[in-house]
């Protein structure tokens, strides 16, 4: 178990209950540093009635008193202690106040790493209060006590720093990191192409959001690039060098959910031969990454918002959660998630639950479908060949380097692209395995863009707005459609349908036709 650690500064009324039971001239030495003048009062001062309840293995204090009354106090006070001398001129200065308390919190926690932290909040002035709130809330996670009458209880302050201000600070323009981002792309997102405004904007607070340890939500369509997002964000947080863990939360089966993110213990199931480590595990100090969060049955539900409620005094990675048929296991993990889903409509129907959302929803990320990113198609889609070329090469000696012609170019801004970047990537491999030469041309392209160039449907784009329309039903009734027809031309092969969908994973498939309530029967699959 850790050792509970107290911190805490020595304050006058500290001094002053020593110097009631010291000699004179110790008493002495007193007024003379408190410039009171009389001692007055009752009681042992803070520090002793928290070190006396016997809740802390040692004490560490902080002083900016003589090195004489230090030594004095530590007698006086009789049990483990550690007196930090500090040089502070002034105590109600808060630059001062920090400069002190931070550079002693450091150097306290890189000695005693797996200690549980414990700040007396009485001692001192409030700008000494003020500063332990701040440290104990973000840089060194801890618990806070105070005293009152000879007693000490612990102070629950119910606000989280991290879930309740970085939103809005991480809003507000970070002029560094703009600068940053003038000065060339930013470390991680590289491989993130997009000049349009919103791109911009969500790399930006994507930039922002990586260097902080925040839970981030990625929201948007299907094949907008919020995995690419997600791995960028890992990329250029201090995880980099850590795993990065993508789990699929639609698409693990049932009875294998929770083995699957907390790992099992040999024996735990028939089946389970050995232990295994589950995502949360795998992912320790560096990220997990959610995706199609939306697909996430109840039960999974709950189990996730157990395991991603830090305990209190710990920082916000700090994930406990159990093996099954095992012991409790802690990781530190970063959580990043993203769904295509709309979820305040889903909390709204109770299929997803309020408390996981603003759990997972500390900042909240939302790309744009490619139709709505002005001039980028061009610019995308030479990256995206140019990836493919790379790809191609690496397998096929001899392959020649593609390139798109101006009129090609034109022709795939033009289209509307339903399936979003996905959806062009998908093209430009089909377009480079089916022209044999150098410049891909537009009519290279016709047989590749099938109909993406000639729109997704007029009916269903120029539907009447108003009188009972849902955007999200409308929507489901599309996916609907597209789904069937992807199974009855896969004769109801769903790993062959997903493919045809563009979906990475079959399960996403089978998650939908659950969700949607589609019906398929074995022989809707013959003609
Ligand atoms: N801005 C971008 N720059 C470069 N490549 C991108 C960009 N956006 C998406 N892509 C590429 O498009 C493909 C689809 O992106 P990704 O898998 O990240 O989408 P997604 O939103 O997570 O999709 P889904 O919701 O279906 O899981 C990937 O190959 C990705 O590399």
């Amino acid at each position: 178990m850790s050792q509970r650690l107290l911190v805490s500064w020595i304050g006058h009324n500290d001094l002053a209950a020593m110097a009631r039971e010291s000699s004179d001239a110790v008493r002495d030495a007193v007024l003379e540093t408190t410039r009171w003048k009389s001692l007055g009062g009752t009681g042992t001062g803070p520090v002793r009635t928290a070190v006396d309840s016997g809740a802390f293995a040692h004490a560490h204090l902080l002083s900016n008193y003589s090195r004489e009354l230090n030594a004095a106090y530590r007698k006086w006070l009789g049990r483990p202690c550690t007196v930090h001398e500090v040089e502070l001129t002034d105590p109600s200065d808060y630059a001062q106040v920090v400069a002190c308390a931070d550079r002693v919190m450091r150097e306290l926690h890189q000695k005693h790493k797996a200690a549980e932290w414990c700040i007396l909040l009485s001692p001192g002035t409030p700008a000494m209060a003020a500063i332990w709130v701040l440290l104990g809330k973000s840089r060194y996670p801890a618990r806070f006590y105070q005293t009152f009458g000879g007693n000490m209880a612990e102070a629950v302050i119910p606000y989280e720093l991290i879930d309740e201000y970085l939103p809005h600070l991480l809003r507000a323009p970070d002029e560094h990191l703009q600068r940053l981002a003038a000065e060339g792309p930013v470390r991680g997102f590289e491989e993130i192409v997009g000049e349009s405004r919103a791109i911009r904007a969500a790399k930006g607070l994507a930039a922002r959001a990586a260097v902080r340890d925040v839970s981030v939500l990625l929201l948007g369509e299907s094949g907008t690039g919020k995995e690419e997002f997600a791995r960028a964000i890992h990329k250029s947080s201090r995880r980099r060098d850590k795993p990065f863990v993508p789990v699929n939360c639609g698409a693990i089966p049932k009875e294998l959910q929770e083995a699957e993110l907390f790992g099992h213990a040999k024996g735990a199931f028939t089946g389970a031969d050995r232990e295994r480590a589950g995502a949360f595990a795998l992912a320790d100090g560096g990220t997990l990454f959610l995706d199609e969060l939306g697909e996430c049955p109840p039960a999974l539900q709950v189990k996730l918002l157990r395991a991603l409620q830090p305990p209190n005094g710990k920082g916000p990675c700090h994930r406990v959660f159990d093996m099954v048929g095992g012991k409790p296991q802690t990781a530190d993990v970063r959580v990043l998630a993203a769904t295509n889903r709309d979820l305040p409509t889903a909390i709204r129907d109770g299929s997803f639950r309020e408390d996981l959302y603003y759990r997972l929803n500390v900042i909240e990320i939302t790309l744009p479908p490619l139709a709505g990113r002005d001039g980028e198609v061009p610019l995308l889609a030479d990256h995206l060949l140019g990836r493919v070329n790379a790809q191609f090469a690496a397998h096929e000696p001899g392959y020649r380097h593609k390139s798109l012609s101006v009129a090609a170019k034109k022709l795939l801004s033009r289209c509307p692209w339903p399936g979003n970047v996905r959806q062009l990537q998908n093209v430009l491999v089909r377009a480079a395995v089916l022209t044999d030469g150098d410049v891909i041309e537009a009519g290279d392209l016709e047989t590749a863009v099938g109909t993406a160039a000639h729109g997704a449907g007029g009916d269903t784009l120029e539907h009447p707005l108003g009188n009972g329309f849902n955007l999200d039903a409308h929507l489901d009734e599309v996916r609907k459609h597209y789904l069937l027809r992807a199974m009855r031309e896969s004769k109801g092969n769903k790993s062959r349908a997903s493919k045809l969908l563009g979906m990475k994973h079959y399960q996403t498939l089978a998650a939908q036709i659950d969700r949607l309530g589609i019906e398929w029967g074995e022989d809707d699959g013959s003609e």
